[in-house]
């Protein structure tokens, strides 16, 4: 008798024990926890703990359970811990049943019952039904994802979505049910793409349509949309929030039909937050959208296009498949390390984890398969048959990044946690470009490259929130180029032409024969009673006019190429305000142009702040140096000495603020001759400097740079 099969003999033979009320949600989970539970019974407890947790079972989710420990038999307690949080997961896991994870400390013996840490366990797939996706032929499946700007309500109508096909239940809380992170339900944006698979029943024919919700981090749905029509795909216009008192969706139509050529007939007037005409939506997907081009007799290719990292299984990796089948069992090979893995699970995305006995060509699913390393599965990899060896496909064009800053522990000492916390979330957002950096004062670090600035923010945050790291972030800068002329510096770089990513490295003139800044396309689409004032606004950001046109009564379209450094930081939140929130904005790559830069040092009583380091257009040196300076005057406590703050071109100095000495004394609040009040006080203040850092004998608090990086560009 196979051992793994044990409990669930069990806990078919076990007579179904009514659940204590809300306890569980789906019959499935329900089967599973039982499954659970009764090995738990097997594998070491007495009577009395049997008797008592049999009791504590709560689901929070479909697969996904809390145990919580009623008694107040604190041994209980440290019996619960050791078997749900250690022994029992690690046991549980070894024999594929669940994974789980103790949150909290072990209790201690005698602790207060609302102190027990809970314990959360997800059943496995083991205990769920699989499904058979060969019920779904190639020509019954669509691909399709949403695009649109920044809350256009992409993630809103994704939840309309699954509700209409029964993915998930119509109830009041379903907000952006695909934003999973925490950092994007506090932020209210998607930050990445999610994928969901959705059944749906359309005139006696089962469907299966794949929707992926994308993130509206980049402002460049119009240069998408000619990306689209370039690739030959179909394009569903959905003009949203018709609800709205101001909505004209009328005008809407003919300004797609001027900017895009789509008919206005085309376009699909819905209320997301309402549902209303959602179900077009579905329609025109399986009318207007072709399915995939696939071939399930040939030899298994998948492509990668996402991963996750679960501490628990290892690698989770979203594929597409082009060609072929893949089940539990087969021997795979990644084509880009060569290496070979079975496949322990495939499912689909429904949208949490749901177990497949196979994955035919023409699906989107996820497949395990014992990857333990974060870079074994690179996103745009191809997976094939051991047996059957095939062409890999083409992958992703990689995204371009726009910015770059650099990455340090804020302890030495925490480096390789730091490394290992990027590299999983880098797998998790293949966006982020790396690259290995170093500095005097900062110590070994990183140079990592973010598609925007809102990108850089929110892969900050999920690195403290995910892995609670502390870093420390430099001035974000774009990627500048310089034409050497110095004999010695080419040899070095072994070419003429540099990119540069750290303004550490930014060459002197004397070495160079020209910079080059790079500049993009921007498109701005405004009510005409605005013109002006944004006319004066790209002006200011050293924009160049090349286009204005009316697209309809009072709507004018505008083009401008600018300089990318003067429109990633706050360009687009300008715009909002001049236009009150109307003017919408997008850019594209355009190339180089010529530019005069000049690196720009900040320095605190003359050390250089290397977090500071920048490089500058020459024009706007002296507003930007004195706009750092006044806004770190702001930021930084005074201390017991005067601090000058200066920002310097070379050796000149072209801006200076000075912060006055000030004799913090923490025990003039301490009145009386307390000792235990004068302790707590001077441990509060050893607390706050260990969140300082030290710039020769200047103690600079973390936020402060943060603070000051926002007013650059406003300048
Ligand atoms: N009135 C109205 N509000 C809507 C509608 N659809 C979405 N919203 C609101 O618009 C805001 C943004 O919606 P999201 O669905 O998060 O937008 P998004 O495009 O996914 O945003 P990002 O993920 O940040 O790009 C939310 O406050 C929604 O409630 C609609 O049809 N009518």
């Amino acid at each position: 008798m196979s051992r793994r099969r044990a409990p669930c003999r069990r806990q078919q033979a076990a007579p179904r024990r009514a659940a204590p009320s809300g306890c569980f949600r789906s019959w499935y989970l329900g089967r599973a926890t039982r499954g659970l539970l009764s090995s738990l019974h097997r594998v070491c407890l007495s009577p009395v703990h049997r008797t008592l947790l049999g009791v504590p079972l709560k689901t929070n989710g479909l697969c996904c359970c809390c145990l919580l420990v009623p008694s107040p038999d604190a041994s209980i307690a440290r019996v619960m811990w050791t078997l749900v949080g250690r022994g029992w997961g690690a046991h549980a896991l070894s024999r594929g049943w669940a994974t789980g994870a103790a949150l909290g400390p072990a209790p201690t013996f005698g602790a207060a019952p609302e102190s027990w840490p809970t314990c959360r366990v997800y059943s496995s797939a083991e205990f769920k039904e699989k499904l058979d996706m060969s019920r779904f032929p190639v020509e019954n499946i669509r691909n399709f994802s949403i695009v649109a700007h920044v809350d256009h309500g992409k993630s809103t109508l994704a939840d309309r979505l699954l509700e209409l096909t029964g993915t998930i239940d119509k109830t009041e809380n379903n907000k952006q049910v695909l934003d999973k992170l925490q950092v994007e339900r506090e932020r209210g944006i998607t930050v990445k793409a999610q994928t969901a698979s959705l059944f749906y029943n359309c005139e006696g024919k089962q469907y299966l349509l794949n929707l992926i919700d994308t993130p509206g981090i980049q402002a460049q749905t119009v240069a998408n949309f000619f990306l689209a029509f370039e690739a030959q795909l179909s394009v569903i216009p959905v003009i949203n929030k018709i609800d709205l008192k101001n909505a004209d969706p009328e005008r809407v139509e003919n300004q797609i039909e001027k900017v895009f050529d789509i008919p206005s007939d085309e376009c699909i007037k819905i209320s997301a937050k309402l549902g209303t005409n959602v179900e077009s939506v579905l329609q025109a997907v399986i009318e207007r959208i072709p399915p995939p081009k696939v071939h399930r007799k040939n030899p298994l290719r998948a492509l990668v296009f996402d991963s996750t990292f679960d501490q628990y299984r290892g690698v989770i990796a979203n594929v597409a498949l082009f060609d072929g089948v893949v089940s539990k069992g087969d021997k795979i090979v990644s084509a880009h390390t060569q290496k070979t893995y079975e496949v322990n699970e495939v499912g689909v995305l429904n949208p949490n984890e749901q177990p497949t006995h196979k994955l035919y060509a023409g699906q989107v699913g996820y497949l395990i398969a014992g990857m333990k390393n974060v870079i074994e599965a690179q996103i745009g990899d191809t997976l094939y048959l051991h047996k059957q060896p095939v062409e890999p496909l083409p992958g992703f064009k990689s995204a371009k990044p726009m910015v770059f800053a650099g990455m340090y522990p804020v302890d030495q000492s925490e480096y390789n946690n730091l490394k290992s916390a990027i590299e999983k979330l880098t797998l998790n957002d293949s966006s982020v470009t790396v690259h290995r950096d170093s500095s005097l004062a900062l110590g070994a670090g990183w140079r990592l490259g973010f598609l925007g600035l809102l990108h850089m923010e929110v892969f900050n945050q999920r690195l403290e929130q995910e892995y609670n790291a502390s870093v420390i972030l430099t001035t974000p800068t774009v990627p500048y180029k310089a034409v050497l002329s110095s004999s010695k510096l080419i040899k070095e770089y072994r070419e003429k032409e540099i990119t540069i990513i750290n303004p550490a490295q930014f060459p002197d003139k004397s070495k160079v024969t020209e910079y080059l800044e790079p500049v993009v396309l921007g498109t701005i689409i405004t009510p005409d009673e605005y013109t002006g004032k944004i006319m004066m606004l790209c002006e200011a950001r050293r924009a160049v006019q090349k286009n204005m046109i009316f697209i309809d009564q009072n709507r004018v379209m505008l083009k401008y190429l600018f300089p990318l450094n003067e429109i990633v930081v706050d360009f687009y939140d300008s715009l909002k305000s001049l236009s009150s929130g109307y003017a919408s904005f997008d850019y594209e790559d355009a190339g180089y142009q010529t530019a005069e830069l000049v690196k720009m040092d900040i320095l605190l009583n003359g050390n250089t702040v290397e977090e500071l380091v920048t490089v500058v257009h020459k024009d706007k040196a002296h507003s930007i140096g004195k706009a750092i300076c006044e806004r770190l005057k702001d930021s930084l406590p005074r201390q017991l000495f005067e601090i000058a703050i200066q920002a310097a071109i070379g050796s000149k100095i072209i801006a200076r603020e000075t912060v006055k000495a000030y004799r913090k004394n923490v025990l003039a609040k301490c009145y009386g001759g307390d000792i235990t009040r004068k302790m707590k006080l001077l441990k509060r203040q050893a607390e706050g400097k260990k969140k300082l850092r030290k710039i020769g004998n200047v103690e600079v608090p973390k936020d402060a740079f943060i603070k000051v990086l926002k007013t650059r560009s406003s300048k």
